[in-house]
């Protein structure tokens, strides 16, 4: 259905503050937005969920544009993200992914030797593998009707290489770690072959209609400094660089980008020379440290404790104050430093999202009233 509508002709932007903060330049308030913002902390979602699994409702671009929404019809937030998973890419790749309940993504048949690779569907056409993904970006731009931005995201290599070889969650990462170890070439083998299918998956979401784009380092944390230079860091670079390169060569104009590693505050440095406008932090970092590590050119996004969100009104209050008096109001964007988790009152969300707003409001204007 989605297939007429344009992919250029969009409804005019009519809130491009995240746009602005990511490029640096100034707000008149702080934007936010939240990761997971769609999902099952809400009672619409979960009614939605009832009725079609995790990835009918993913590979559905009328019903993934109708999930992206609900959060936006609910709460002031400067951006939608569009409704998907970082597990698309395996599945593009032809591996099996079920989404188990109370257990997570599952992979029937993970990789568990090198040998395993050759099951891989390398040379994936993106654009016929992952078009509902497409379809549902360029319908939800549509829907959006220009109220905020919509980002489209990927998870990085590392961290997909982790779940395709763990076949799931893990805490220790043990299996795709020992990949790391005992076949160094084979690791980044698979790293190539799923860092361009991320270049291409990254590049069709902008040329469909995605206004950033965040790329989910989540296992850095279980690299050391070593390993996430050698395996994790040079892809996240390369990513950032042909996205680039390939939108110039298509004439489709580049978009702001968000790398997100976390626990990865032991590789900021790194992250901050890594072509990306902005780098999300988990709530490990003490944000002074932070702008002390990547300097104030870098726009910042995070980094409250996901759980803050089960506090007081008014102590959350309190620490969305906290949060943007040591972050400042200029090259910020406000969120969780992961995503919100299932069982938060969305009160509670909406509540953080209109302080951020009145409090950052309320800095700027003293700020200008000061200046004058
Ligand atoms: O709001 C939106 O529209 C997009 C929401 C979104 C979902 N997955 C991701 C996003 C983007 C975002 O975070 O805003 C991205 C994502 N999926 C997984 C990870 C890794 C991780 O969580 O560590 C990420 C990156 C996010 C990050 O680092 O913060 C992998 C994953 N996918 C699901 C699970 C199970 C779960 O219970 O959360 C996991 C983690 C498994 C693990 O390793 O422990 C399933 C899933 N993905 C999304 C949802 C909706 C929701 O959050 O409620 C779910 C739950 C599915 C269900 O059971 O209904 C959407």
């Amino acid at each position: 259905m989605s297939a007429q509508l344009s992919t250029t002709d969009f409804p005019p932007l009519k809130n491009d503050l995240i746009i602005r903060a990511a490029k640096g330049e100034s707000v008149d308030r702080v934007p936010i937005w939240i990761m997971r913002q769609a999902g099952r902390y809400l009672p619409e979602f979960r009614e939605m969920r009832s009725k079609q699994s995790f990835f009918e409702l993913v590979q559905n671009p009328q019903l993934a544009c109708e999930v992206t929404m609900m959060p936006i019809n609910r709460f002031d937030l400067d951006a939608a993200i569009i409704f998907s998973d970082i597990l698309v890419i395996p599945q593009a790749l032809g591996m099996v992914v079920e989404m188990l309940p109370s257990k997570g993504p599952s992979f029937p048949s993970p990789l568990i030797v090198p040998a395993d690779l050759a099951k891989l569907n390398k040379d994936c056409d993106v654009k016929k593998e992952l078009g509902y993904v497409f379809e549902a970006i360029t319908l939800t731009r549509h829907t959006l009707q220009g109220r905020v931005p919509l980002i489209g995201f990927s998870g990085a290599p590392w961290t997909l290489m982790s779940y395709m070889i763990e076949g799931g969650g893990s805490n220790t990462q043990s299996k795709a770690k020992a990949w790391l170890y005992k076949y160094p070439e084979e690791s980044h083998e698979l790293l190539k072959i799923l860092t361009n299918v991320i270049i291409d998956y990254l590049v069709e979401q902008v040329c469909a209609g995605a206004q950033l784009l965040q790329v989910f380092e989540s296992h850095a944390g279980c690299l050391d400094h070593t390993l996430f230079v050698k395996f994790a860091l040079p892809y996240i670079r390369v990513i950032s660089k042909r996205v680039r390169d390939k939108l110039k060569e298509r004439k489709v104009a580049c978009v702001p980008m968000i790398i997100f590693a976390k626990d990865g505050h032991f590789v900021l440095e790194e992250l901050s020379q890594s072509h990306y406008e902005v780098i999300g932090l988990d709530w490990t970092i003490k944000p002074q440290q932070a702008r002390r590590i990547c300097g104030d050119t870098l726009t910042f996004q995070g980094n409250l404790d996901p759980c803050a969100l089960y506090a007081s009104k008014d102590d959350l209050t309190k620490m969305a104050k906290d949060m943007l008096s040591k972050f400042g109001y200029k090259n910020y964007i406000a969120n969780l430093g992961h995503g919100i988790y299932p069982d938060i009152d969305p009160e509670n969300v909406k509540h953080l999202v209109d302080q951020v707003h009145k409090i950052s409001q309320e800095m700027i204007q003293k700020d200008q009233t000061t200046t004058n």
